[in-house]
């Protein structure tokens, strides 16, 4: 079957006379640039996740290739702190060959990036398609360039998408990064991102690495140990390429659209991404290939065993480095985003709040969000703890307790902002206000806690999403009259009173139920991280 890729900018004059198109599948497709109102165009529901880093994987590089102790660090997090450099050519990369106890093994990537995501349908490529109000493919570079031993990384555009690739690295701090550009076909984009590798001269800011992944750069699951086993397997054979059991049988369809036969499934694989090669085995193969193998091709390591004799190494891979082609692979990815981003939750409370009330709230919590880490922490040191969870968490709920102000919300949001944490993923902040509606009318309070839109607003720009939840709590069955004053003078906020209970047992239990239905909502507003309640106030 042959098929035909466009894409934009001169490398289309590449294309040879003999292009053929592949029936029933593609045609001559015009490149496609990505601009503001395509990307608008596309921007789907908001649904949500942080690629979490493998570190033992770095290791076991260190293992393969002998040097000094501590001669890989463990993977970055999947995300930079604030202040960290931005690189977007390769200019880091000679330091960190030369520096003490780096690895000796040469790694570079190279990622395709120049097709027009026909398939999906929309008008934006889809590796520009956003995925919570970030380009997808940012997405797959975070999760290279955390790879501390990948030092380098290439990524292949169309002409057209250039500036917007730029753009991208500059807002999202992407480091390691060269772009260089695209050819119609992804075999001709591979050649020129391994053309940009090959020249190794004293004033090009790449060079020539011994080992050379190649990763779609629509495929943003890639862990750092897959990575590891594609190049240590590379090394010892001179390719290899991860691999996936089928889902469905694959069929050979006759010209008269009857079966003619089918294959053995247990017998195949899927051929998926990432692949490792020696890089003087790959270049040669892309140098000696036909121009019917680069028009039509869709396997490198079918050019390896072709033109270099190298018999590829097949590693399993995980479910997740499936290539994004269709319009709903997109919400998957999303979804998949999110379920990582919300693995923790950090209840933010002061220590001398041990109230019970509270620790029901944590109860609930835990409950509620089975597979979620609920750490709790007070604001005001700047501690490891405080530094890890302005490093790792996305998701706070911040506990206020019989007060309508946002001081301790507010000292959160601006460590938040400090933190640069929701560069990358939007942050969740839940600020829980505990109240008793029985004992004191909502006025006053109630206009501070309108104040919520304000700062929701004002954060909205930095990527949090701030919304607000009234707990009812009525402290008569266990501190009787110990919070009268706090709501003095409160006008018109009868209509939040939730509950109001004839006896401390049922108190208890009403207490109970309240603290689950703000246990529910907390969950819900951290696993869809949605708009649609950003400067909301709640009631559980
Ligand atoms: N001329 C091309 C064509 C494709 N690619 C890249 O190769 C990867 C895998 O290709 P594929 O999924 O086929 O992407 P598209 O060609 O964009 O999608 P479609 O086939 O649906 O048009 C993608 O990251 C794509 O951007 C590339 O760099 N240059
Ligand atoms: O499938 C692959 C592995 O062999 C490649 O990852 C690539 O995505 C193929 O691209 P295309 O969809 O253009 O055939």
């Amino acid at each position: 079957m042959r098929r035909l890729r466009a894409a934009a900018g001169p490398a289309r004059e590449n294309r040879g006379a003999g292009s053929q198109r592949c029936p029933g599948r593609r045609t001559q497709r015009r490149g496609r640039a990505v601009g503001d109102g395509l990307l608008a165009q596309l921007r789907p529901p908001r649904l949500a996740s942080a690629l979490n880093t493998s570190s033992s994987a770095a290791g076991s590089l260190a293992a393969m290739e002998p040097g000094p102790p501590g001669g890989s660090r463990p993977a970055e997090p999947g995300r930079r702190l604030s202040g960290a450099p931005l690189a977007t050519s390769a200019s880091s990369r000679s330091a960190a060959r030369a520096e003490p106890g780096r690895l000796s093994l040469a790694v570079a990537a190279v990622l395709p990036a120049g097709g027009s995501g026909e398939r999906m349908g929309v008008p934006t490529p889809k590796q520009f398609c956003p995925i919570l109000d970030r380009p997808l493919i940012s997405y797959t570079l975070q999760a290279l360039e955390r790879v501390c031993w990948i030092k380098d990384i290439v990524v292949v555009v169309t002409r057209e998408n250039m500036e917007a690739m730029r753009s991208i690295i500059r807002k999202y701090q992407h480091k390691h990064i060269s772009l260089v550009e695209a050819g119609v076909t992804r075999h001709r984009s591979i050649f020129n991102g391994l053309n940009a590798l090959a020249q190794d001269q004293p004033d090009c800011k790449l060079c020539k690495p011994e080992v050379v992944i190649i990763h779609d750069a629509v495929r943003p699951f890639v862990e750092e140990d897959v990575l590891l086993k594609v190049v240590i397997a590379a090394k010892a054979h001179g390719a290899a390429g991860a691999i996936r059991p089928l889902v469905s049988t694959v069929i050979s369809p006759s010209a008269d659209g009857c079966l003619d036969h089918s294959l053995e499934r247990a017998r195949y694989r899927a051929s998926e991404m990432p692949q490792a090669f020696l890089f003087d085995v790959i270049y040669k193969a892309y140098q000696q290939c036909s121009d019917y193998d680069l028009e039509f091709g869709t396997e490198c390591l079918h050019l390896a065993l072709k033109y270099c004799d190298t018999k590829a190494k097949l590693v399993e891979g995980s479910p997740d480095l499936w290539k994004v082609t269709y319009k709903r692979d997109l919400y998957t990815a999303e979804s998949i985003i999110k379920e990582r981003i919300s693995q923790e939750l950090c209840v933010v409370m002061d220590t001398k709040e041990e109230k019970e009330p509270i620790s029901y709230l944590l109860e609930a919590l835990r409950n509620e969000l089975n597979h979620v880490k609920v750490t709790c922490g007070a604001l005001g040191y700047a501690g490891r703890d405080t530094q890890h969870i302005l490093e790792q968490c996305y998701s706070f709920a911040c506990v206020n307790f019989m007060t309508s102000d946002f001081h301790k919300t507010k000292k959160l949001l601006s460590m938040l902002e400090e933190s640069d944490l929701s560069i990358l993923y939007p942050v969740v902040v839940v600020s829980v206000h505990f109240f008793d509606f029985k004992l004191v009318p909502l006025s006053q309070r109630m206009e501070n806690l309108m104040w919520i839109r304000e700062f929701a607003k004002e954060v909205k720009k930095r990527n949090i999403l701030l919304c607000g939840l009234l707990i009812s709590y009525s402290q008569g069955s266990v501190c009787p009259g110990a919070y009268a004053d706090l709501f003095q003078g409160v006008p018109h906020v009868a209509h939040l009173l939730t509950w109001r209970s004839a006896s401390p047992k049922q108190d208890e239990q009403k207490l109970q139920e309240t603290l689950t239905q703000g246990a529910i909502i907390i969950a819900a507003l951290i696993r869809e991280r949605s708009l649609g309640f950003v400067g909301q106030l709640l009631v559980a």
